[in-house]
C-alpha cells in the first residue's frame, strides 16, 4: 500500500464485449475512508468497472490502481486489500453464520491463531452474535446481507466494495446495513464504493456520488453539491440524474425497488 495514493484511482478505462461497449474512457478517484457511491441505471457499467478493480476482470485499456498498486501487476496485493460483497448471493445457506464468515477467514489467509477471535468480532460487530449457530438458510434477507458483510470484513480489508448492497430489502433491513457499514468505517477507516439505483440511499448515506451512463461519469460530486448545481430546479438526486443523462435510460430507468437479487 503505497503512502498517499488514493484508495482507488482509474484512468482511461475502457472495456467491451464483442461489440457492447460496456465502460468507455472512464477516469475516477475514491479518497481515502470515503463512502462513495457509483450510481447508474442498469447495463451503466458499475459491475464492470467493479470487476476490474477486484482484479476478477482484466482491464482492456487503461489503468487501475488500488492504494497506489496496479490491478494488472500486483493482483494478489490488491486481492489483500479488498473485501468484496457481489451481487449474488456469496453465503452459504447450508452453514452457520459463523462457518460461513470461518471459512471466509481461511480462504483470504487471516493468520489460523486470529482466526476464531476475528470471526466472532465481526459477527458480533454485524449484530449476528445471537444467530451466529444457526444455519444462513434460516435468515432473513437482512441478515444475510450482514452476514455477507462480516465475511467481506474478517480479512480486516481497507477497501470495501458492495455491489447492491441493499437490493431486495425492506427500508428496515436497508438502514441496518448502512448502520453496521457506517459504523465499520468509523471504527476502522476503511474506504467503502458502494454502487446502488437507490438514490436517496446514495444522498443519504454516501459522502460523493458518480453518476455513470453509457460506461460514462457523467457528474461527480457529493450529493448536495450535485442537487445545488442544478440552481434550484432539482429536488433530489433522481432530478439531477435525470438532468446529466436524459431521458434515455435504457431498459426503462431504473430497477423495480422490488426486485429479487439475482443469482449469476
Ligand atoms: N459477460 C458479459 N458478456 C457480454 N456483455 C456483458 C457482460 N457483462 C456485462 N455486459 C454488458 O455490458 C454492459 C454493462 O454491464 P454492467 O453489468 O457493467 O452494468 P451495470 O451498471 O452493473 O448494470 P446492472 O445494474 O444491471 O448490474 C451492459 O450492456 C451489459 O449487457
Amino acid at each position: 500500500m503505497e503512502p498517499d495514493e488514493p484508495a482507488v484511482r482509474i484512468d482511461g478505462l475502457r472495456h467491451r464485449f464483442k461489440e457492447t461497449v460496456a465502460v468507455d474512457a472512464l477516469d475516477l478517484v475514491v479518497r481515502r475512508a470515503e463512502i462513495f457511491g457509483l450510481l447508474g441505471p442498469n447495463g451503466a457499467g458499475k459491475t464492470t468497472t467493479i470487476r476490474v478493480l477486484t482484479t476478477l476482470l482484466p482491464p482492456q485499456a487503461g489503468t487501475v490502481e488500488v492504494f497506489g498498486l496496479d490491478v494488472r501487476r500486483r493482483r494478489m496485493a490488491v486481492r489483500r486489500l479488498i473485501g468484496y460483497v457481489p451481487q449474488a448471493l456469496s453465503a452459504d445457506p447450508a452453514l452457520s453464520g459463523r462457518e460461513n464468515v470461518a471459512l471466509f477467514a481461511r480462504l483470504f489467509d487471516v493468520p489460523r491463531a486470529q482466526r476464531r477471535d476475528r470471526t466472532a468480532e465481526v459477527i458480533d460487530a454485524m449484530g449476528l452474535a445471537d444467530a451466529a449457530d444457526r444455519p444462513a438458510g434460516t435468515y432473513s434477507g437482512g441478515m444475510v446481507r450482514r452476514l455477507e458483510l462480516a465475511q467481506a470484513l474478517v480479512s480486516a480489508p481497507r477497501l470495501l466494495v458492495l455491489d447492491e448492497p441493499t437490493i431486495g430489502l425492506d427500508p428496515v433491513a436497508r438502514a441496518g446495513v448502512w448502520e453496521r457499514i457506517h459504523e465499520t468505517r468509523a471504527r476502522t477507516g476503511m474506504t467503502v464504493l458502494v454502487t446502488t439505483h437507490y438514490m436517496e440511499e446514495a444522498a443519504a448515506n454516501c459522502d460523493r456520488v458518480a453518476l455513470m451512463h453509457r460506461g460514462r461519469i457523467r457528474a461527480l460530486d457529493t450529493p448536495a453539491a450535485l442537487v445545488a448545481s442544478l440552481q434550484g430546479e432539482a429536488a433530489n438526486l433522481d432530478d439531477v440524474f435525470r438532468e446529466y443523462t436524459g431521458d434515455d435510460l435504457d431498459g426503462g430507468g431504473f430497477k423495480d425497488v422490488r426486485v429479487a437479487r439475482r443469482a449469476r
